[in-house]
């Protein structure tokens, strides 16, 4: 099996004619997990957006291949399929659906026909997963996310990355509104997924959540575009001392993407 690869080149993207990524280049592979930090309304929920093909997201140039192919020429299902996970994808409530049955769907629309997850396969990964995350069992007969809590909506983001096993996952603010208990467990999962065969991209506003998952790789998102990549260390300089210094070190007066530098 080839590594997971998702390779964004010189990306553009405009919200009602309004540039808001301006020429971003990212590569994810498998067994590497990348975070993008940046300072409030830099473009980093706009670059997941885009990614799952939101219509309201015009892309204007570059290119974005998943393993190799065109993503925009795919059908957001398709992109589903071919495994890549953007938890946007997923439906917020559903009536009339249950968390297990959801989850199973998705696994099996995955699969080819005839090799769908057995029902006692798909039972004892769910009870093993949904222990790890710490969640209670009725949690899998619930409707989709109906009256769940924004942490339990969060967990349950992650008992989805879990079981469908994407092979590369953009995981958009997966930290907001989370306590600090919760927050472990979310971490736990994504770090519980690490293996060569997955590649995850990490949208955080904080620090904290780094202190759980370590990235092998940290970008600094400035004005639509990554301004500056390095390890673990960039996140923690960044949690203490702000986004000072490197609007000084590259010559940025503001930070909002609509005025340019
Ligand atoms: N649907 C939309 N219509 C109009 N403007 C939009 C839309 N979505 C995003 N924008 C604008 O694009 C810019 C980037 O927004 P985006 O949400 O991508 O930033 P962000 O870096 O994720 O911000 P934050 O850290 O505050 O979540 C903002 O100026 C925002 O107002």
């Amino acid at each position: 099996m080839s590594t997971p690869n998702l390779k964004i080149e010189n990306l553009r993207v405009s919200i009602e004619d309004k540039e808001i990524i301006k020429g971003l280049n990212l590569e994810i592979n498998g067994g590497e997990i990348h975070a993008i930090m940046g300072p409030n309304g830099t473009g980093k929920s706009t670059l997941s957006s885009a990614l799952m093909g939101h219509p309201k997201y015009e892309v204007t140039e570059g290119n974005v291949t998943f393993d190799g192919k065109d993503l925009f020429e795919m059908e957001v299902d398709e992109r589903a399929k071919a495994g890549l996970f953007l938890a946007m994808q997923y439906p917020s409530e559903v009536s009339g659906i249950t968390n297990a049955d959801f989850l199973r769907s998705a696994i099996n629309a995955r699969r080819e026909e005839g090799q769908e997850i057995s029902l006692m396969k798909f039972i004892r990964e769910l009870d093993k997963k949904m222990e790890l995350l710490e969640m209670d069992s009725s949690f899998a007969h619930r409707y989709l996310n109906e009256g769940f809590s924004g942490g339990e909506k969060k967990r349950n983001e992650i008992l989805q990355l879990m079981m469908i096993e994407p092979k590369i996952a953009i995981l958009d603010e997966i930290d907001s509104g989370l306590d600090i208990d919760a927050l472990k467990v979310v971490a736990k999962g994504v770090n519980e997924m690490r293996n060569p065969e997955f590649g995850c991209l990490i949208i955080t506003h904080y620090q904290r959540l780094l202190n759980y998952i370590t990235p092998d790789k940290v970008h600094v998102m400035m004005q639509g575009r990554i301004v500056k990549s390095g390890g673990p260390e960039l996140a923690q300089r960044l949690e203490a001392e702000g986004y000072d210094w490197i609007k000084e070190e590259l010559g940025i007066e503001d930070e909002t993407v609509g005025q340019e530098a």
